[in-house]
């Protein structure tokens, strides 16, 4: 279970977080929602540790990380997936998967990756350059899998794939929940969100301004999205 409680945080003096509080338990989904600027990728740099000038605290599994580096967090369990997907281009799909160092116990096996992913089995001896969208974004949730996270932190994992691909990311992030990993996703695409997510933070100007189950999303989402100014 993540816990992050009573987070704030600035750029300067810049204030972008204002007091967030969230939870995200084991084999849940659940999205951070907001116009752009709303602070989103900045709540989910600050719970990896990549972004310090902040209050609040970040604890995984009763573990408190709020002091600790970025790795140490990676050790905890949490595994940053970020929007440029961050694939080593001259490195083939093998090396990709290979190279992070395994930092938990919950681990997946190369095999369990590659029954998982079947496309980057296909592709295991492609380097990164040649791989679609879709393919990288998924190597790039398959590298923090190896390592042994079990608490994802995706940003925007949809952007720039066509449809059916984004369909086919949403698929396999509910097979990885099933396999009792949890997601922290920021999206833009609402649609793609409200599919995929079991609860909802809707986000304004550092703040969160609600939280709802997916099932109330989707029923009042025109409204929220309008109150979010989306
Ligand atoms: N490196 C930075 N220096 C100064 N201000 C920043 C920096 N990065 C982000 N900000 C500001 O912090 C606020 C929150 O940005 P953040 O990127 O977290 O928002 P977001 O909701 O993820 O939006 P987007 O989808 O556009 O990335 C914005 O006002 C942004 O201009």
């Amino acid at each position: 279970m993540l816990e992050v409680t009573g987070m704030s945080a600035w750029y300067g003096e810049a204030r972008v977080l204002t007091d967030v509080s969230i939870e995200v338990a084991p084999g849940e989904v659940v999205t951070l929602v907001g116009r752009n600027g709303a602070g989103k990728t900045t709540l989910l740099r600050a719970v990896m540790g990549l972004h310090r000038q902040l209050q609040g605290s970040v604890v995984l599994d009763g573990v408190e990380l709020t002091r600790a580096s970025a790795d140490r967090r990676a050790r905890a369990g949490l595994g940053w997936v970020p929007d440029d997907r961050g694939i080593y281009a001259s490195l083939t799909v093998a090396e990709n998967l290979l190279l992070p160092p395994v930092v938990h116990d919950d681990a997946w096996s190369l095999e369990r990756v590659y029954d998982f992913f079947p496309v980057l089995h296909e592709r295991r001896d492609f380097p990164g350059t040649k791989l679609s969208g879709g393919e990288q974004q998924m190597l790039a949730m398959a590298r923090v899998l190896r390592m042994g996270s079990r608490l994802l932190l995706l940003d925007e994992p949809s952007e720039g794939l066509a449809p059916v691909v984004v369909e086919r990311i949403g698929e396999i992030i509910r097979a990885i929940t099933a396999a009792g990993v949890g997601v922290l996703l920021v999206e833009q695409n609402v649609r793609f969100a409200s599919t995929v997510a079991d609860r909802h933070y809707l986000l304004a100007q550092g703040r969160v301004e609600l939280h709802v189950a997916g099932e109330e999303f989707r029923a009042r989402e025109s409204e929220l999205l309008t109150h979010l100014g989306m």
